[in-house]
């Protein structure tokens, strides 16, 4: 088993490995007291390990209720917050026990999220099973629902206890869920990794999931650990997000967070290219690269449409959205764009296809 520390506001250990959904129990109760947990889970993960991880949690002495909602992006908004939050008060969930998050990067967030705000705040477990929540969503405590107007608008920056990554849980993702965590691996190497993004491209990363796991979330605990609450540093993280997030809201969903993040990428490399931030060919062996891995590179939506959606981005400040540019493989920087000038830079990215 591998074990990365984090030490923000809360400390906690990310462990990666294969079987660890029987440890579940285990392993919290090395750092929680046996208490009511509350497992939250989407209909999909709920059919295939919920089984296993209660009876791990029941094991251990935790008292176990579960809670399911449908699965999919389409649930992650104010409704089924909302109906998380009666859950837990009904079932008498008190500061002392504990949310257990068992799913994507859907269930984690709005789990933490909930966990956030419950109580004013109850200790929470990430639990991820997709390849994204592993590499990403499951490690920094960025907690979000999406508003009507836009992904991710209300939120909480809220760090759970522990992240438990059973790599064996991979196993069942489709290919197209498998590759979104791709989109988001391959976005790390990017912003700091070139040996990584190799390994993408050349698809070697697959020989060894435990340790591209083990080497996306220590790059992402070193950022968060100096930049936590996203004011600076961080922001790399959110490399292709502020055109990508667009496009997935104005697919209604209907294309995922990694694609869309991959159309993000392709999109911001060719605007950087088209700028003279990025080096030529740059944005070629992004794609090249994306392609290789099953994932999108361009969207039919207007440059219209895509500005429009960007303007809700959380990096914007009054006039100006800070855009992650990156220079090279390995190296990106932030820059402010005015809004009035976020058309332009679209249709740059756009063109030059
Ligand atoms: N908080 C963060 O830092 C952060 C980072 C990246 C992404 N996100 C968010 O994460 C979400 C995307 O997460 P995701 O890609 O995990 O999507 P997801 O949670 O919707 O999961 C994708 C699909 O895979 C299914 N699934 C999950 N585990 C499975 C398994 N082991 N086998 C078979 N099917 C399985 C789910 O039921 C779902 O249908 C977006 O909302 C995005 O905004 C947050
Ligand atoms: O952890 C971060 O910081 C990230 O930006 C990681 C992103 O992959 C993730 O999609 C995040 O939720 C986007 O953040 P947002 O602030 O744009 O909602
Ligand atoms: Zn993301």
């Amino acid at each position: 088993m591998r074990s990365v520390k984090v030490n923000t506001s809360t400390e906690y250990d990310i462990l990666i490995g294969k079987g660890l959904l029987t440890q579940v129990g285990k392993e919290v109760s090395k750092r929680v007291a046996p208490c009511k947990a509350a497992m939250i889970t989407d209909s999909k993960v709920d059919s295939l390990f919920s089984a296993t991880v209660a009876l791990s949690l029941a094991d251990a002495g935790f008292s176990v209720c579960k809670f399911v909602f449908p699965q999919g992006e389409g649930s992650k908004n104010i409704g089924t917050l909302s109906e998380i939050l009666e859950f837990l008060a009904e079932n008498e969930m008190t500061r002392q026990d504990i949310i257990i998050a068992l799913g994507g990067g859907v269930v984690g967030d709005m789990s933490g999220f909930a966990a956030a705000i419950y109580q004013r705040g109850i200790k929470f477990v990430q639990i991820p099973t997709t390849f994204l929540a592993a590499v990403d969503s499951s490690v920094g405590g960025k907690t979000a629902i999406d508003l009507k107007a836009g992904k991710n608008l209300a939120g909480a920056f809220y760090q759970p206890k522990l992240v438990l990554c059973d790599t064996n849980a991979l196993l069942t993702l489709p290919k197209e869920v498998f590759a979104d965590g791709v989109a988001e691996t391959l976005k790390y190497g990017v912003i700091g990794d070139e040996k990584l993004f190799h390994k993408v491209e050349s698809l070697e990363f697959m020989q060894d999931l435990e340790e591209t796991i083990e080497i996306c979330v220590s790059m992402k605990r070193d950022i968060v650990m100096r930049d936590e609450f996203d004011n600076g540093e961080r922001q790399l993280l959110n490399l292709g997000h502020t055109l990508g997030h667009s496009i997935e809201k104005l697919s209604n969903f209907t294309i995922s967070h990694g694609h869309a993040v991959a159309i993000g990428l392709h999109l911001i490399a060719k605007a950087a290219e088209a700028k003279g931030i990025a080096e030529c060919g740059l944005a070629e062996r992004i794609c090249k690269a994306l392609v290789k891995n099953g994932l999108p590179i361009q969207t039919d939506f207007s440059v219209r449409q895509i500005a429009q959606g960007a303007f809700m981005d959380k990096k914007r400040r009054g006039g100006t959205i800070s855009f992650v540019f990156p220079e090279k493989i390995g190296k990106c920087r932030i820059e402010k764009v005015p809004i009035e000038e976020v058309g332009q830079l679209v249709t740059v990215a756009m063109k030059s296809r």
